[in-house]
């Protein structure tokens, strides 16, 4: 599906997004390893949960869906083995967190995805996964389809390399089946929604610094769940509501977990007028209203420990960056190179075609703010957060904007144009 995208002369509305990929995806493979009913509420109707749900259906847990309602229940650590291979789609999440499951059962199980998914690296969790004890064979070592034949694992002192909430809250899901603690350092603080859960389930997870520490041994319980907002889907209703002139929109109940709010420091840093209020704390996580009022933008430096804050938020960022004023430079940001695309290099091509001067580098971008879109037809490369990012930059673009294959937003955000269009 195309679809097309005209520029808007305001914004204005109370919205709210749907609930949290991660958090989605945690609620229900962590129910279903635990013991009874875990409910969960506002989770997310998006592809990649689905895929979650699927999956754990074909490791032998009963799951109910009743619109945006979500009844599993758990079977404790041992699953049954799937009669099928596993399809997590276009998932990465799926993939890796259920490796980190499966590495500990007493079976074996073959996992396989969409094209995007068989081009994603899985070294990245085999490695820890090996250490642990797991046998994986995957395509080329590293790629999907892979099997992992579940074993007896053991604690390990684990040093990661990249900053990446998804190999660590595998290495910490492996651990629930190991014979002793497992400790994980990461170089940044990076998502910690699988440690608040484990912690609200009633595993045992120490966190000093950038040191996570899991013992093995400690039930898991069945919780109810409700899922607060996605700040990533918020991202773009953040940057929209600033660069799109004479525009006031409020953001219900969107999570906003230190570890996912680079999105709101960045745009304060540029000057933009982003509010908190209502803020309160739901199954261990923070939750807030955000206002956001169209403000004036000038380009600052991203990198460090602030790239794993906001990872998937950067190609909306880099629209953000074309309508400020001065250069923008974005950098220690080479993982987007191994998401849904190349993300450091589709958004960049498709902004050039509208007109951006945008520089794709080694790790990261450069974009010179020109405050100018034209519109032309760009495409999403099937992934979900461009496809986003780039009607944001239509609403914004002279004359119209049309995005090919736009319907990838399924991903994350199925209501995503139509809750635009409301505003
Ligand atoms: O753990 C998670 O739920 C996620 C972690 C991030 O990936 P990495 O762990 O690869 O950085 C992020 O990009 C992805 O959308 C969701
Ligand atoms: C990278 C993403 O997800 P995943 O890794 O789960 O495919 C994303 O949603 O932007």
């Amino acid at each position: 599906m195309d679809i097309e995208v005209k520029k808007k002369r305001f914004l204005k509305g109370i919205i709210s997004v749907p609930g949290d990929k991660s958090i989605s995806h945690r609620a229900v493979m962590i129910g279903s390893i635990a013991e009874g009913i875990t409910e969960i509420e506002n989770f997310l109707l998006g592809e990649d949960c689905i895929s979650t749900i699927n999956c754990m259906k074909n490791l032998g847990v009963d799951i109910e869906l009743k619109g945006t309602n979500v009844k599993v229940h758990g079977k404790g650590l041992y699953l049954n083995k799937s009669e099928k291979i596993l399809d997590v789609g276009n998932s990465g999440t799926t993939i890796r967190l259920l490796m980190g499951i499966l590495a500990g059962q007493k079976f074996e199980t073959t996992l396989t995805g969409d094209d995007s998914i068989k081009r994603r690296p899985m070294g990245r969790v085999i490695t820890p996964l090996s250490m642990m004890g797991a046998k994986i064979e995957a395509r080329e070592g590293n790629f999907a389809p892979l099997t992992v034949f579940g074993n007896k694992l053991k604690g390990i002192y684990y040093k990661m390399p990249i900053a990446s909430a998804q190999v660590k809250s595998s290495i910490m899901l492996a651990s629930l089946y190991a014979d002793d603690k497992t400790t994980i350092e990461e170089p940044y603080p990076s998502r910690n929604h699988t440690e608040l859960m484990f912690s609200s389930f009633g595993a045992k997870v120490e966190v000093t610094g950038t040191k996570i520490t899991c013992y093995p041994g400690y039930k898991l319980q069945g919780q109810k769940i409700v899922v607060p907002g996605d700040i990533s889907s918020a991202a773009y209703f953040i940057v929209a509501a600033t660069i799109v002139p004479n525009s006031e929109v409020t953001i219900q109940d969107v999570n906003v977990n230190h570890t996912r709010t680079g999105i709101i420091d960045v745009i304060k840093e540029m000057g933009g007028n982003v509010v908190l209020t209502n803020e309160r704390v739901v199954n261990n996580e923070k939750v807030a209203d955000i206002t956001i009022k169209t403000s004036r933008l000038k380009g600052i430096e991203i990198g460090g420990s602030l790239i794993p804050r906001l990872i998937d938020e950067i190609p909306v960022i880099a629209v953000a960056a074309v309508f400020s004023e001065g250069k923008t430079v974005i950098k220690d940001a080479e993982e987007l190179k191994v998401k849904e695309s190349n993300r450091i290099n589709t958004i960049t091509s498709e902004l050039k075609k509208m007109g951006a001067k945008i520089f794709e580098t080694e790790d990261g971008m450069i974009i010179e703010g020109t405050g100018f879109l034209k519109g032309n037809t760009v495409e999403s490369y099937n992934d979900h957060r461009i496809a986003m990012s780039l009607w944001v930059a239509g609403l914004m673009a002279e004359g119209e904007t049309k995005i090919k294959n736009a319907e990838c937003v399924n991903i994350s955000y199925p209501d995503f144009y139509k809750t635009f269009d409301m505003l």
